[in-house]
């Protein structure tokens, strides 16, 4: 069974990964990914150019339609995560991932970036929902566009952006609009869905401490929101620029119907974070149960192959 994709000349001998945030955090972590069987790649934690201790408290929880999170994006600062991507990129091609807090940082990691020897791929996160009084760029398209004018003025690696969910078509008319206004290798949809609440039946209280009770969705609730916009961006995108599928990722079939929506890799997070990295190898197995089901020997003969009833 093939299960290969390639973005911006990179080939993935296998199409799961981490999702930025979820296993990643420290160089421990990062080589229990990076050497998981059945993982093809890895993405680090979004970085800032100092580190981060993120939002305190109580900051992730799991429930039974997923997890909610407002980790407020901690991490060791672009530096630590620069020199482990550049340590191991020749190993498997990997993806640095950064979040800057404002616009001038964004444009700082990437020229560091830009004049390191890194030669991987970069994904910029346009989507933290939890950093509190810092919106989701993702939500703004005029500055989405401001910022990648910038960036492609001198940025010259392998590029994508990191998107929150979109719940209305005319964004996704409107986000396709800008983004196939540049020469990005791929986008990676969906970030978890922002600002949801859970409440513990046991005390009628918020789950999580940050921002009253207010943080991302992942995990099972998010599957139908991350197949739409798979789906949707794949049909309005150029064909240059790939789709990594994020969320809802449970089992083999979950994988499967984030290729059949037009997936070229497929990264996992709030069932990564509960079942540890062995959970690549029971996913591949699963897909390629499913495959074999199906009568496909190769991702590529299904990837887009959505049917619909009209
Ligand atoms: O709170 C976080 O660190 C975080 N949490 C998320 O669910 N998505 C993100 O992009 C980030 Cl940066």
């Amino acid at each position: 069974t093939t299960m290969t994709a390639s973005i911006a000349g990179f080939t993935f001998e296998d199409i799961l990964l981490n999702a930025a945030g979820v296993y990643c955090q420290t160089t421990e972590e990062l080589d229990q990914i990076l050497t998981a069987p059945g993982a093809g790649s890895l993405v680090t934690k979004s970085a800032t150019p100092a580190e981060r201790a993120g939002n305190p408290g109580v900051r992730y929880a799991d429930m039974p339609l997923g997890s909610i999170n407002s980790m407020g994006l901690p991490n060791l600062s672009l530096d630590y995560y620069l020199d482990y991507a550049i340590a191991h990129q020749d190993e498997k091609p990997l993806f640095l991932s950064i979040a800057g807090l404002t616009k001038a940082d964004n444009l700082q990691m990437l020229h560091e970036i830009q004049d390191s020897d890194f030669n991987g791929l970069v994904e910029l996160n346009l989507s933290c929902p939890n950093v509190p009084g810092k919106p989701q760029t993702g939500y703004d398209f005029d500055t989405t566009r401001q910022i990648l004018e910038e960036t492609f003025a001198f940025f010259k690696k392998p590029l994508g952006v990191k998107l929150p969910p979109y719940f209305d078509i005319a964004h996704f008319d409107m986000i396709a609009a800008v983004l196939n206004d540049f020469p990005l290798a791929f986008v990676n949809t969906i970030n978890s869905i922002g600002n949801g609440l859970m409440v513990d039946p046991e005390t009628d209280t918020a789950m999580i401490a940050p921002k009253g009770g207010f943080g991302g969705l992942g995990g099972a609730i998010a599957k139908p929101t991350a197949l739409a916009n798979v789906r949707g961006l794949r049909q309005r995108l150029n064909a240059g620029i790939k789709v990594i599928g994020t969320g809802g990722v449970q089992n083999g079939r979950d994988v499967y119907d984030l290729v059949l929506c037009g997936a070229d890799l497929v990264s996992v997070g709030t069932t990564l974070h509960q079942e540890g990295p062995e959970v690549f190898n029971r996913l591949k197995a699963e897909l390629a149960e499913q495959m074999k089901l199906k009568g496909y020997d190769d991702v590529n003969q299904f990837r887009s192959a959505l049917q619909t009833l009209n």
